[in-house]
């Protein structure tokens, strides 16, 4: 078939590309211009200029079409400026998501059926395979790689449209091996980092040109409202720390540990609490995106009993969840954890995503 292969430039899109060139397919490269190169000077990030030359290179050696697309403008404004404005709303965001949904599984997929492909791969660690209410999203059999908790908005439709061929990789060392192997210009270049577009950890720099309030100083407050210290800036902040608590937790050595409970935007506060008794079992969901059941007209509105996954590298937990209005739900666990508004929430039976949506703390 003809398919559309989503070419970062990194090791993991290439090998796709080689793999479905193997297997006889007529293989499309494409990849995506996310920012302007001349700022973007660091290595070892999915979208730097260098990486569109690795991508052109891979391309070549395979012997397949390569199309680059600026997509610049579409990401600053739906992955970049969307993640400062989270900041500003006191939350903790996942870019991420917002790129496969708002460029990746949209714009790309789109240009994808223009081309008359019958698929669209990528580079992502996750299983999809066919299941008895139709296509199923799994957790990949590398776990330590898994991406499905970064996926969770992929709606069935896309899904049904797209291959990720690495989802049954055991590790990176085998994806490595094939690379060296097929004799790509890529096989060890390093992994790309966490957020593509931040140079190593610093995405503070990047929110305090966008939205400069973010990193002003404000109180640090109890419950009450009592001042209990200083911090430097809401963005640096998330539900559950206890970093960058000053000498609050020192200060009360023998006490009880406080960690951050909610972050005042309005206000630029931090509110903190005893870790014990600040914790909550039930929170709401928007943007609810579901992979299991029909959701048809007169359906009942469905109800899981399963497990929930509240960050990117966290401990599922079990919970019930409850389909409400508005494509939004209820999650009740059973035990209190500490959940950010702009997270996911992701709900998992074992390997398989069964949907999820974006935490919301507020009442409505
Ligand atoms: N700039 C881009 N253009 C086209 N596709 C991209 C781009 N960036 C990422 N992708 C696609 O999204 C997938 C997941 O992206 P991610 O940033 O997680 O990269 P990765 O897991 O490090 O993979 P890789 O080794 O291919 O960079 C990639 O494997 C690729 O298929």
């Amino acid at each position: 078939m003809r398919i559309l292969v989503a070419m970062s430039g990194g090791v993991d899109s290439s090998v796709v590309a080689g793999l479905l060139k193997d297997e006889g397919h007529e293989v499309i490269g494409a990849t995506l211009q996310l920012y302007d190169h001349g700022q973007a000077t660091k290595t070892g990030s999915c979208c730097a200029g260098r990486d569109i030359m690795d991508a052109r290179a891979v391309a070549d050696r395979l012997g397949i079409p390569h199309y680059v697309i600026d997509a610049e403008e579409r990401f600053r404004r739906s992955v970049i400026d969307r993640f400062a404005e989270s900041y500003a709303r006191g939350e903790t965001p996942v870019p991420c998501v917002a790129c496969n949904q708002g460029v990746k599984f949209s714009d790309l997929l789109g240009m994808a059926r223009d081309l008359g492909c019958e698929a669209m791969a990528t580079g992502h660690y996750v299983r999809r395979h066919a299941g008895a209410e139709g296509v199923e999203m799994h957790r990949p059999v590398d776990l330590d790689r898994d991406q499905s908790w970064f996926l969770f908005a992929t709606t069935s439709a896309q899904l049904d449209f797209l291959r990720f061929p690495l989802g049954e990789m055991p590790d990176k060392e085998a994806v490595r091996a094939v690379a060296m192997k097929m004799g790509l210009p890529v096989a060890s270049k390093p992994d790309s980092q966490d957020i593509c577009f931040v140079p190593q950890g610093s995405y503070v720099d990047l929110v305090e040109t966008l939205r400069p309030e973010t990193l002003e100083a404000g109180d640090i407050v109890d419950a009450t409202g009592r001042v209990l210290g200083r911090h430097d800036g809401i963005a640096r902040y998330t539900i559950g720390q206890s970093k960058r608590l000053g000498d609050i937790n020192t200060k009360s050595a023998g006490g009880v540990r406080q960690m951050v409970t909610r972050i005042d935007a309005p206000a630029r506060r931090i509110v903190v609490g005893p870790r014990d008794a600040s914790g909550r079992t039930e929170f709401r969901l928007r943007d609810m995106n579901w992979l299991v059941g029909n959701g048809q007209a007169g359906e009942a509105r469905r109800t899981l009993r399963c497990g929930v996954q509240l960050r990117a590298r966290e401990a599922v937990r079990q919970a019930w969840v409850m389909e409400s209005d508005d494509g939004q739900a209820v999650v009740r666990l059973d035990e209190p954890a500490w959940p950010a508004p702009g997270q996911a929430c992701v709900l998992y039976a074992d390997t398989r995503v069964l949907g999820g949506g974006f935490i919301r703390l507020d009442a409505a």
